[in-house]
């Protein structure tokens, strides 16, 4: 895991694994008030999860709305996420409207990272991480399957096609159904970032059982973990500042 990714002032890819936060509000005043709370904890990074957002098919309103984050936000670095309802997220929209979500956000310099969803069309895919590093916007390529865990070779060939389609940050999500889907995730993120990965990846076993895989990425191998503030975006996020006492615990000691 050769490359860091710099977004601001975090590197991604340094040290122990970057906290980043959802934003989960539906309308603009909730947004503005977990912005304002976001910016009072520990953190490293704040994700936008547009898909809870009321006026997301409004593209003028979630212009306002980035600006509004943005300035409260100040230097926190900013992913912005379209999650879609196959993948766990709140709502469907056509592949047009998607790309032309994730084009304005990029052109708009108010984020910092888009996240694309690996199975979509290879040249919406494409369309769109050239729209971002026009921008100087990085991209995370995600992919989840809140069902289940896929088997490792599977898990790596995914996260290694997100890197071949110019992902600067290739992630994965996966439910595990055992401990042994949990040894899965970890045992496909350590050869992805030892033997596969030139940059950072970002992996995750969701739920309790799934939870250690949240803890431990600087030994595995995943650069960034997800926790939560007042509401979590996906099973097994656990409160920011238990997630910040743990890492630097296991950072001390690596
Ligand atoms: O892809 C991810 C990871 C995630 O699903 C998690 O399990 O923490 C949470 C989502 O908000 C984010 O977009």
């Amino acid at each position: 895991m050769a490359k860091i990714v710099k977004v601001k002032d975090v590197l991604i890819g340094e040290g122990a694994p970057k906290i980043c936060v959802p934003m989960v509000g539906e309308t603009l005043e909730q947004l503005m008030e977990e912005a304002a709370h976001l910016r009072t904890l520990d953190l490293d990074i704040v994700e936008w999860r547009v898909d809870f957002f009321e006026h997301v098919e409004d593209l003028g309103k979630v212009k306002e709305a980035l600006i509004e984050i943005r300035s409260i936000l100040a230097n926190i670095p900013l992913v912005f996420t379209f999650r879609s309802a196959r993948e766990g997220g709140e709502k469907e929209i056509s592949t047009a409207s998607y790309v032309e979500l994730n084009r304005m956000a990029a052109e708009t310099g108010q984020i910092d990272i888009i996240d694309v969803e690996l199975f979509n069309d290879e040249a919406d895919v494409k369309v769109l991480v050239e729209a971002a590093h026009k921008h100087n916007v990085s991209v995370i390529i995600s992919n989840h399957d809140f069902q289940k865990t896929p088997p490792k070779e599977e898990i790596v060939s995914r996260l290694r096609k997100a890197q071949e389609l110019g992902g600067d940050l290739p992630k994965i999500a996966v439910m595990p159904t055992s401990t042994a889907d949990v040894l899965t995730l970890l045992d496909a993120t350590r050869t992805m970032a030892e033997e596969y990965a030139d940059r950072p990846i970002i992996t995750m076993s969701m739920a309790g059982k799934g939870v250690v895989s949240r803890l431990t990425g600087e030994l595995f191998g995943s650069a960034l973990t997800f926790g939560a503030a007042k509401k979590a975006s996906a099973p097994g996020q656990i409160p920011v500042t238990e997630l910040r006492e743990i890492l630097t615990v296991l950072h001390s000691h690596s």
